[in-house]
């Protein structure tokens, strides 16, 4: 479930000497939500106003969640927990629910430690006790949403993990929306699908959590989620063994360092932090100085100890490609490699996140900014536009018909968008379901050559579906599953002499269909052994080959027509000739070949 939940426009709440929310907009989903930010940036004010508790002085806040139901439609949890001072425990819990459902009493007490604690009242209350009660009342309301500001803040941290297992799984239980404010990122990072992210009383940052862990657009959003090391281009041949001149960016588990008696830095002092250590560096060369964190091994680090810093490959459980496939040692013949970055949009820099090829052979992309982008095949930009939504999600396909409408699966918007060569809408297709012609989340288009295209789709509804190039449906086949002909996360699909194939991510395979969707092939099972790792999407090249894109294991894989292992490039990192979490490819008439090498924000161009 990932409907709108609110959307927020242009909100302005004052405050002394600057506004508390200025100029705030969001889109806010059901999805588990953390708002971020340094102390005074505004979380507690937009919480306030989200409850209809303070009035923006302009701008617009419309709830879209009320639905006929006699379900209580929002519930708040202030800072202050707002305990009833003349009810005991168990009477606050009693009082929210009409009539008293004493089993979902009884868990409560259970699962917040409040038995014993029942018949006091919040005065006789620790602050932990009191957080605990106010949480476990707002559960037991089972509104459609809870807004809560920084809850189980005062709980000791060796029980804070599992009352928040609990709220977690409530939530999901009885789809209760969940948006809650934290200073803890472990929290963020646990329990929040979206974070918000907040500075003075303005919106900075808005996405998946994960994407801002991994590939935050700025070193400031960086440490929203915590400890991070951040260097400019002209830093990295300071500290590092293999220095190239890009921007880079390591949480302190993709961080090591190498003891080398000849390395040009040293360690000046360390401190643990228990699952972290602190260091602090000195370059004597360049007398420049700076802390990393770097995540705690047995590694001891004595004041003195000179070595340079090393970025850890993602490993994952991923079979890296020396030890893959049949055709060990066979790497891509790549003569050269170039990459550009997408440009800015306002504060972030977008990530690409789908690749395509036009009929012109210019390189289309799809990026996290909601953003279709088009490129020559030397990386020159010819134009962007945008969705014309992409607040809850951004698109994750793009094909160009023959007919020469650009179609784009607008994968959270459950529909496809048709736009003409300049970017305008000319249609869309679809909508929320599970019906023919609806859609949960469409992520890959393909065409054959009769002008019917196919569209995958992923989110419990993993299908292929065919449509005449009207959008009138004609078929569909697949279903959720591991068998043949079934899809977890049936991630890219393309077209090719009649056949349609489609990278199975999770079932990590590929799987050969007919037109009329009839199974052929699986590529990657145990009798066709690929070691295939996410494989994420699948381009057809010249001379009936495939390239395939390897999110876990950020490679590129070569296959011949029958599925055979050909060639493979790349590695997980941030270097030239690697990867890291790479989401789309697509290939010119030349086999050279485009990837969004999405983690790393860049498009990779390998020509062959
Ligand atoms: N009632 C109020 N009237 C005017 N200004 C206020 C009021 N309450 C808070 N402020 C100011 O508005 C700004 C935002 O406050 P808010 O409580 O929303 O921040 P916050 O991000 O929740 O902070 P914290 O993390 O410290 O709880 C701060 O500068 C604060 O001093």
């Amino acid at each position: 479930m990932s409907d709108v939940y609110w959307s927020v426009t242009n909100v302005i709440l004052p405050g002394k000497p600057t506004p508390r929310l200025d100029h705030f907009s969001a889109t806010l989903t059901s999805r588990p939500t953390a708002i971020l930010g340094p102390s005074g940036s505004g979380k507690t004010s937009l919480l306030n106003v989200l409850a209809g508790f303070e009035q923006p002085q302009s701008g617009e806040v419309k709830p879209q969640f009320i639905k006929a139901t006699n379900r209580l439609p929002l519930f708040w949890v202030p800072h202050t927990w707002g305990l009833w001072p003349h009810l005991t425990v168990q009477a606050q819990l009693e009082k929210v629910v009409t009539p008293p459902t004493t089993l979902h009493i009884e868990r409560m007490l259970q699962a917040f430690d409040l038995f014993p604690l029942k018949s006091k009242y919040p005065h006789q209350l620790s602050q932990g006790e009191q957080s605990r009660v106010a949480v476990a009342r707002a559960l037991v309301a089972a509104p459609q949403v809870l807004l809560m500001d920084e809850p189980l803040v005062h709980v000791d941290p060796a029980r804070a993990p599992g009352y928040w297992e609990f709220v977690r799984e409530w939530c999901q239980s009885q789809q209760i929306a969940l948006l809650f404010s934290t200073h803890q990122p472990e929290v963020a990072l646990r329990e929040a699908e979206e974070v918000l992210c907040l500075k003075e009383g303005r919106l900075l940052f808005q996405g998946s959590t994960q994407d801002l862990y991994q590939s935050p657009p700025s070193e400031e959003l960086a440490r929203y989620l915590g400890p991070t090391n951040w260097f400019a281009a002209e830093e990295v041949s300071i500290w590092f063994e293999n220095p190239n001149n890009t921007i880079q960016h390591h949480r302190p588990e993709q961080l090591t360092w190498q003891s080398d008696a000849s390395g040009p830095c040293e360690v000046e002092q360390a401190c643990s932090l228990g699952a972290l250590q602190e260091v602090d560096l000195h370059h004597p060369e360049d007398d420049l100085r700076r802390k990393v964190w770097l995540r705690s091994t047995n590694q001891s680090f004595i004041a003195g100890q000179r070595g340079f810093l090393k970025a850890l490959l993602l490993l994952l459980g991923i079979c890296l490609f020396s030890g893959c496939g049949s055709a060990e040692g066979v790497v891509l013949p790549v003569e050269s490699t170039r990459y550009w970055m997408l440009p800015k949009d306002g504060y972030a820099l977008p990530a690409p996140r789908a690749m395509g090829m036009s009929k012109e052979q210019n390189v289309l992309v799809l990026d996290t900014g909601g953003r279709v982008l088009i490129y020559t095949l030397d990386g020159k930009e010819l134009r962007h536009w945008y969705m014309p939504e992409h607040d809850v999600g951004k698109p994750e396909g793009i094909i160009q018909l023959q007919d020469g409408r650009i179609a784009v699966a607008d994968t959270h918007y459950h529909r496809v968008v048709f736009f003409n060569e300049q970017g305008d809408v000319v249609s869309m297709l679809g909508e929320r379901g599970d019906k023919p012609g609806q859609f949960i989340y469409p992520v890959s288009i393909t065409e054959d050559q009769n002008e019917n295209f196919y569209v995958c789709e992923y989110g419990g509804n993993d299908r292929i579906q065919k449509f005449d190039r009207d959008g009138n449906f004609l078929l569909s086949f697949g279903g959720f599953g591991t068998a043949d002909n079934e899809f977890q996360r049936a991630s890219g699909i393309t077209w090719h002499d009649g056949r349609i194939y489609a990278a199975d991510a999770i079932n990590n395979r590929i799987q050969v269909f007919t037109e009329e969707g009839k199974h052929l092939a699986t590529w990657g099972s145990t009798e066709h052994p690929l070691e295939l790792n996410y494989p994420y999407d699948i381009a057809a090249g010249p001379e009936d080959v495939f390239y395939v894109v390897e999110y876990g294991s950020g490679r590129v894989t070569k296959l011949n027509k029958q599925g055979q292992l050909l060639a493979r490039y790349g590695s997980i990192g941030t270097g030239l000739g690697q990867f890291n979490t790479p989401w789309g490819i697509t290939v010119d008439q030349q086999n050279n070949v485009f990837v969004a090498d999405t983690g790393n924000r860049r498009v990779i161009q390998l020509n062959q």
